[in-house]
């Protein structure tokens, strides 16, 4: 296996200007999945995908998913779907991805257009998506042309499917897996998934383990039309007052969740859990590099790894129909809507959540006894995962780590969310891996989001090399 790899990552070297240029064509696709007005650019990225794929050989559809829940004037983007090679002595191993991104605008303070991928004098790449999710899903694809262009037989038949709904909560996806498990993906013997960030930016790591996501909107209105302070302030319950006054009683600012049973669905600390914490290579300074300043809740390794992989967190987004920009405009707004989400971690069910989620906002506004209206939803849902990392799949990522970074991969769980990755592992049957590829210090879905042209071309031989060590691994159940 060694000269082939040589090559692989040899051809991978040479041909790292023409990846660049991937990245940056599918960085300038604005394609934002929660703002409908970028629907059409969300379709056109999953389209240069679907050529990007036919053009190195893939079997490539575009598969529609129908109209978006709650919005049906919108029709959901395809999910991509593709198979490179089908030798039936080879393993076949399916890998996701998104193609589609978090909102950016460069007023919110973006050193660049957001849209155009800019390489800075150390090697950064800034742009929307570059780590988050566009640069790992263009490596499977700079993969597959490197063994081509390589001469290198490749070595497992890859099975691949590229949503644009990650963002949004993978709206359609659960099911169009579920559907897919016994047909397209039924070939599968392992699930990767690169879509997550090391803890810090030297270790690479593998993660077995995520949070869920339940994401509420509250709504409070009652004037007719937004109103003069001076006129109406004094006669009229105002809304945001309502809602400021409802979300100040979900958390406080030691970050603790003030909904009653929240904390009592959460499984307790194993010993054997706790001591896992030590020996992970994380210092609180990676933290406060990835955070840009010293305002951690905890001053300890092991509470901030509990904090961000093992405990529920709640956090206040933002205020639609708010008034916003600079300036001093005395308006009352007459409709305003909380954007709140929980990250759910084991045992911790969507509907349990929920529940306690309604009961206590509906109770706490009560309270207020305002005569506006409140109304509060779950907009999406996605569940935690937590796998084992004792399986060929995982033995064969780590050996890909040690080749190509000449460490042995730390093994962690991740705070974000991926919501498909449970229903990827329930409806195949299969392992799931998540095998990332940017650092800590990516700022994905905040400004100045960036990948390091470091990880983006290691990352892309470490995919390979994985490729190349599962199809090695001896066959074991699972
Ligand atoms: C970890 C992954 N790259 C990611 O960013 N996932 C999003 C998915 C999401 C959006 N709404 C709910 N879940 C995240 O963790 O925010
Ligand atoms: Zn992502
Ligand atoms: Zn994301």
């Amino acid at each position: 296996m060694a000269p082939q790899l040589d090559s692989y990552f040899k051809q991978v070297d040479s041909l790292s200007d023409h990846f660049i240029e991937r990245l940056r064509k599918a960085v300038a696709i604005p394609s934002v999945s929660s703002e409908d007005e970028r629907r059409p650019d969300v379709v056109k990225m999953g389209e240069f995908l679907a050529e990007q794929l036919k053009a190195l050989g893939a079997s490539v559809e575009l598969r529609p998913l129908g109209k978006q829940p709650h919005k049906e004037h919108l029709d959901l983007p395809p999910v991509v779907i593709a198979r490179y090679g089908s030798d039936s002595n080879k393993r076949t191993i399916l890998v996701y991805g998104h193609y589609d991104v978090q909102p950016a605008l460069k007023e919110d303070g973006w050193a660049t257009d957001p849209f155009t991928l800019t390489v800075d004098d150390k090697d950064r790449m800034y742009g929307r998506g570059s780590t988050d999710d566009k640069g790992p899903v263009l490596g499977w694809l700079n993969a597959i042309e490197a063994h081509q262009k390589a001469g290198v037989d490749f070595p497992v038949n890859l099975l691949m499917c590229f949503e644009g709904m990650e963002e949004y909560g993978s709206e359609g996806l659960d099911d169009f897996i579920k559907d897919e498990a016994d047909k397209y993906f039924k070939d599968a013997d392992a699930v990767c998934i690169s879509d997550n960030y090391w803890l810090g930016t030297e270790k690479p790591c593998l993660t077995y383990g995520l949070r869920g996501c339940n994401y509420y909107s509250i709504e409070v209105s009652g004037p007719g039309q937004d109103l003069h302070s001076g006129v109406f302030g004094g006669t009229a319950h105002e809304p945001m007052t309502d809602l400021v006054r409802v979300m100040s009683t979900l958390v406080d600012s030691s970050g603790k969740i003030l909904i009653p049973g929240i904390a009592e669905l959460v499984a307790p600390l194993t010993d054997e859990e706790k001591s896992l914490y030590g020996d992970i290579a994380f210092t609180m300074d990676n933290l406060y590099e990835s955070l840009g300043s010293q305002t951690s809740l905890f001053d300890n390794k092991e509470r901030t790894l509990m904090g961000r992989w093992r405990y529920p967190s709640l956090s206040i987004h933002g205020i639609e129909g708010a008034y916003s920009a600079p300036g001093a405009k005395t308006v009352i707004p007459a409709k305003v809507i909380g954007k709140v989400s929980i990250r759910t971690v084991p045992n911790m069910e969507s509907a349990d959540v929920n529940k306690l989620v309604y009961d206590h906002v509906n109770g706490e506004f009560a309270k207020l006894k305002s005569k506006n209206k409140l109304t509060v939803s779950c907009q999406h849902d996605g569940k935690w995962w937590v796998a084992s990392p004792k399986h060929w799949n995982f033995t064969a990522a780590g050996k890909a780590v040690e080749h190509v970074w000449g460490v042995k991969p730390d093994l962690t769980r991740e705070g974000g969310s991926i919501p498909v990755t449970l229903t990827f592992e329930q409806a195949t049957g299969k392992n799931v891996l998540l095998l990332p590829m940017g650092s800590s210090t990516d700022a994905a879905h905040s400004i100045n989001e960036k990948l390091d042209k470091k990880n983006y071309i290691e990352g892309i031989k470490l995919l390979g090399a994985y490729l190349h060590y599962v199809a090695e691994e001896p066959m074991k159940e699972g």
